[in-house]
C-alpha cells in the first residue's frame, strides 16, 4: 500500500483544494512567523474548516508558549498538532492529555544516535516525523537526511519522513526507508511559500505508483 502523504506549508484555499483533489491524506499549516509559509490563526482556522472531513489537518508550532499553544489549538482545532522545535516529552504528554488532537514530534535525523534519543518521545507522541536537521529554520529547508540511517530500524511508534523530498526522489526515499508517511513542502513549490499545483500532482502521482 502506498504511504500516507502530507503536503505541508499550504496557505491558500486553492492549494488546499488541489492537495485534496490529487489525493493527499494530510495537509500541514505552519504557524511560525519566521517561516515563509506562516499563516495567522484565523487563516489556519479557515483552511482547516475547508479541509474538514476530506484530509487530516496538522497545525505546526515551533517552541510556542503555553498560551499560544492553547490559543492555536482552540482557534484552529486541528486533527494533529506537529511540534517542530525542542519541545519536551513532558510538554507533549501534557498537550496530548488535554486535547483530542494527535501529537506528532518532528526530529532532525543527524546520525544513528538520534534514533536512540528519540525513544524519549515514545508514550508522549503519536508519531515521529524524521526530518533533516535544522538549519536557519527548523523545517521546510528542502534538505534531506541520510535515508540509509533508517534502513532496518525497528520503529516503536508510527513514523514518517520529511526533508528534501521531491517528485523525482520520492520513489527512492520510500524504497530505502519503507516510510508509512511522507511529508513534502519545498519540493512542491516554485518559490519559498508558493506551492506549485503541477509539482503537487506529480509528487502525489509518484507516491501512488509506489
Ligand atoms: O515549512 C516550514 O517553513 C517550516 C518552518 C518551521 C518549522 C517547520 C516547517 N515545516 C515543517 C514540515 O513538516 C515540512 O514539510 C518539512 O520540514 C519538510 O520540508 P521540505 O524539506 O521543505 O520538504
Amino acid at each position: 500500500m502506498p504511504p500516507l502523504v502530507k503536503i505541508c506549508g499550504l496557505s491558500t484555499p486553492e492549494t488546499v483544494d488541489a492537495a485534496i483533489r490529487h489525493g493527499a491524506t494530510h495537509i500541514g499549516l505552519v504557524h511560525y512567523e519566521p517561516s515563509p509559509r506562516h499563516v495567522d490563526l484565523a487563516t489556519a482556522a479557515a483552511l482547516r474548516k475547508r479541509a474538514e472531513g476530506k484530509v487530516k489537518v496538522a497545525l505546526l508550532l515551533v517552541n510556542a508558549s503555553q498560551q499560544l499553544t492553547g490559543q492555536a489549538l482552540a482557534t484552529v482545532r486541528p486533527d494533529i498538532i506537529q511540534f517542530h522545535g525542542s519541545e519536551t516529552p513532558e510538554w507533549l504528554a501534557r498537550v496530548r492529555q488535554l486535547v483530542p488532537a494527535e501529537v506528532w514530534k518532528a526530529v532532525g535525523l543527524k546520525d544513528a544516535g538520534t534514533l536512540d534519543r528519540v525513544a524519549k518521545y515514545h508514550g508522549a507522541a503519536d508519531r515521529i516525523l524524521f526530518d533533516a536537521p535544522a538549519q536557519a529554520l527548523p523545517g521546510g529547508t528542502g534538505t534531506r537526511f541520510d535515508w540509509s540511517l533508517l534502513r532496518g530500524h525497528r520503529h516503536a511508534i508510527d513514523w514518517g519522513i520529511a526533508g528534501g523530498l521531491t517528485p523525482d526522489n520520492i520513489g527512492q526515499a520510500i524504497a530505502e526507508t519503507g516510510a508509512p508517511l511522507v511529508d513534502v513542502s519545498s519540493g512542491v513549490e516554485s518559490a519559498p511559500g508558493i506551492k506549485d499545483m503541477d509539482k503537487m500532482a506529480a509528487f502525489l502521482k509518484a507516491v501512488a505508483s509506489c
